[in-house]
């Protein structure tokens, strides 16, 4: 018995990261200023030395609208990601969002929002607002938890909500790194490429974070890289349940037993670095130089499981740039196992952790 009654619809709001509105300079200029000002993200300047440097400097720099050293910038990278629907990111939110919709039925009223840029937070929450939602249940499109990102996403949701004079019900799911459903689509994509044995190496790339950033996620005091390695990762505890870096492990070893792989035919690696900080280790193109000069691998299979849709990180930063350097190196290819994409098993995936979360909610 849920404590609630429900009356009407509930609402939904899948949210991923976000995306420029388009691949020029003065749109992903936007972007970044946005994404980057956010003091979750880079955290540890103060505000208006944050504001004055992303501005003034950073963002200007990456997006390509200044850049002494790389022509164009990310807004080049951008243009060749871009496809004839717009952003993949945005493309294969808004496929998932009315795949979600039409599964959940009439009872729900499911919309897709981004955290910077569009379509935004605010006008999504209004839509479920004015249609009078007796529940809303934010669903990040991040398996694993991350200040910079869930947190981020659950902090503007809170900050919005806290204006209106009717708070409904509210659920925040937090991460989902090794849910059942999400790791046997991980798992099938990859056995849909063929045998695991034809591959030299297997290499589970995540999204990097800043190390500062793990610390402040640990609650143990005995952190990530305490030691120089990040082997409090090995297990999931009352500690370290939010740690970035222990969620990816968790959904590496997750994928692993699935597919039953052997120990030694894999490495988890963080890619994407930004500035110089250490980040979350190893880093994937250290792993790449590695495998291809001294083990001599030749064929990788590469998975992105911090990332749900193609994006900058994986098609590009992977597909193209690591690819390109790990040839260099004497390596052949990097195989990307497709993302999740707009794969009916991915969907079915989200309509069933979407009905743990509310499937006890009595809608009258
Ligand atoms: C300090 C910087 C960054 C942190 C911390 C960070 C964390 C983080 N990001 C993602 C997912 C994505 N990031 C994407 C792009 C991207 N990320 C950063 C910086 C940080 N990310 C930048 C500057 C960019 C823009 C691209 C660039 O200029 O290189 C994207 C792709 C967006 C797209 O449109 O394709 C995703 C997705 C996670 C999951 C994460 C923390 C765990
Ligand atoms: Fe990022
Ligand atoms: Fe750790």
């Amino acid at each position: 018995m849920h404590v609630q009654k429900h009356f009407g619809k509930q609402g939904i709001l899948l949210v991923n990261l976000g995306t420029p509105d388009e691949p020029t300079p003065r749109a992903v200029n936007r972007y970044l200023g946005e994404f980057l000002t956010d003091p979750r993200v880079i955290d540890n300047l103060p505000g208006p030395a944050q504001q004055l440097l992303v501005r003034g400097i950073i963002a200007p720099i990456r997006s390509g609208i200044v850049n002494p050293f790389k022509p164009g910038g990310s807004t080049k990278l951008y243009q060749e990601l871009w496809t004839e629907n717009g952003s993949p990111l945005k493309y294969y939110g808004e496929i998932l969002t009315e795949a979600v919709a039409k599964e959940m039925g009439d009872d729900f009223i499911v919309r897709l929002a981004m955290r910077y840029q569009n379509p935004s937070i605010a006008d999504a929450l209004k839509e479920l607002m004015d249609a009078e939602v007796s529940s809303i249940t934010i669903f990040p499109l991040f398996p694993q938890y991350a200040s910079a990102t869930t947190g981020s996403v659950h902090q503007e949701v809170m900050r919005l909500l806290s204006k209106e004079q009717i708070i409904p019900n509210v659920n925040m799911v937090n991460s989902y790194y090794e849910h059942p459903d999400l790791i046997r689509v991980f798992a099938d994509n990859a056995r849909d490429l063929g045998p695991m044995d034809q591959w030299d190496h297997i290499i589970f790339s995540y999204h990097g974070l800043p190390q500062r950033q793990l610390k402040k996620g640990d609650r143990s005091g005995c952190h990530c890289y305490a030691d120089g390695t990040n082997a409090c990762c090995s297990s999931i505890s009352r500690v370290n349940q939010f740690c970035y870096s222990a969620q990816c492990h968790a959904t590496t070893r997750a994928i692993v037993a699935e597919l039953g792989l052997s120990e030694g035919s894999y490495t988890t690696s963080f890619q994407s670095r930004l500035g110089f900080d250490d980040w979350a280790k190893p880093y994937t193109i250290d792993v790449l130089e590695d495998l291809a000069k001294n083990k001599g691998a030749k064929k990788l299979l590469c998975f992105s499981p911090a990332f749900v849709a193609d994006c900058l990180e994986t098609t590009i930063e992977i597909g193209l740039e690591y690819q390109e350097e790990f040839e260099e190196w004497g390596g052949e290819h990097i195989q990307l196992v497709p993302s999740l994409n707009g794969d009916p098993r991915w969907i079915a995936a989200v309509v069933e952790m979407l009905r743990e979360e509310v499937g006890s909610n009595v809608v009258l």
